[in-house]
């Protein structure tokens, strides 16, 4: 590990090189720990390299999301997303307003373009665990012969590189006292979420007025997210905002994985760790400084976010040393459950 290539950033955000860390005990991880710790304060995201976390395992992952994605409608279909809003499990067709690209009121188009309907599929998945609060939805296994089987090793690859970013968390955190494995007891019902995204393909022009959106700007529910991005990729689509309110590009960089904070750690650490309002766009700077060709044909996109989340009955009270003991008034938040908080967010997204 050398100091340039654990100093690298891109469009401010930093590179965070794992490949010293260990088992979390050396000082060398204790020193990656801080540097993780202080990208999640000021910026709230940061590509991690050289995780430990197999590239055959992401490409072998992007590779059976395409073979979903490429299925028919019907096949599709056949693990249908639950019709109840917090069930994210399955499949989800690309979005409903579709319909309304033939609305031609300026008035009601005017308030469509704002909203930018998200162009996207996805499948989602989580714990395979018997009792999992959130049973998973997968399609008949005859309809695509070992799919199941490759996104559970992939929950599972996840799940291990989580618990190397929660030490990492936990050791970089400017309270000494914290213990390395402050978060693990927190974690242990692998409340996570895989999402397999496909962004199809769509005319630059479709962008370009606002008719088609892929994702627009948020933040993560959750602990944190890790976001696989498609090495085969060149143009990306992420986006972030930074403190200067300007949106600055993340791309896909191969090899490494990108982490960012969610809106339950930035709670529980009394918002000194951040997170960090992002989007996905499908409007490009044109290739090689030409002129924007409206009749241009924007690549799909493939992306996979792995969202971290804690138990459900997890208490999630402010963090010590992210507030002063003396004063009760700098606690920001009152203690709440991880599904208080999440239940919380869905019903305020869904009204
Ligand atoms: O597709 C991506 O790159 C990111 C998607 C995202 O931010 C999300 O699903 O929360
Ligand atoms: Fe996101």
């Amino acid at each position: 590990m050398t100091e340039a290539v654990t100093d690298r950033t891109i469009n401010g955000i930093p590179f965070i090189d794992f490949g010293d860390f260990g088992d979390g005990s050396s000082p060398a991880a204790l020193a990656i720990g801080r540097k993780f710790f202080a990208a999640c304060k000021d910026t709230g995201f940061a590509y991690l390299t050289n995780t430990g976390m197999p590239q055959a395992a992401i490409d072998e992952m992007f590779h059976w999301s395409r073979k979903f994605f490429a299925l028919s409608e019907a096949d599709k279909m056949s693990a249908p997303r639950p019709k109840e809003g917090w069930w994210h499990r399955g499949y989800s067709g690309v979005g409903k307003e579709q319909g309304s690209q033939n609305e031609y009121d300026p008035v009601k188009l005017a308030a469509l373009r704002k909203t930018s309907p998200d162009y996207k599929e996805s499948f989602d998945l989580g714990s395979p665990a018997p009792g999992a609060r959130l049973p998973n939805v997968f399609p008949p296994p005859h309809v695509l012969p070992g799919f199941q089987d490759a996104c559970l090793a992939f929950f599972g690859a996840g799940r291990a590189l989580q618990g190397t970013v929660l030490t990492a968390l936990a050791l970089g955190f400017e309270n000494a006292a914290m213990p390395p494995d402050f978060f693990a007891p927190f974690h242990t019902e692998a409340a996570n979420q895989v999402r397999l995204l496909h962004y199809p393909p769509a005319p630059l022009s479709s962008f370009l007025s606002g008719e088609r959106g892929r994702v627009v700007a948020h933040t993560d529910f959750g602990t944190g997210t890790l976001l696989f991005q498609d090495p085969a990729d060149t143009r990306g689509g992420l986006e972030v905002e930074t403190r200067a309110d300007e949106w600055v590009r993340a791309p896909p960089i191969q090899g490494a994985v990108l982490f960012n904070i969610g809106d339950l750690l930035m709670r529980w650490s009394n918002d000194v760790l951040r997170s960090t309002t992002h989007r996905v766009t499908g409007v490009f700077a044109p290739k090689d400084g030409a002129a924007a060709d409206e009749d241009e044909i924007v690549e799909g996109r493939f992306s996979i976010p792995y969202f971290m989340g804690p138990n459900a009955n997890a208490v999630i009270d402010c963090i010590e040393g992210c507030y002063d003991p003396a004063d009760p008034s700098s606690k920001k938040y009152a203690p709440i459950t991880a599904s208080e908080y999440i239940d919380m967010r869905m019903t305020a997204n869904y009204a």
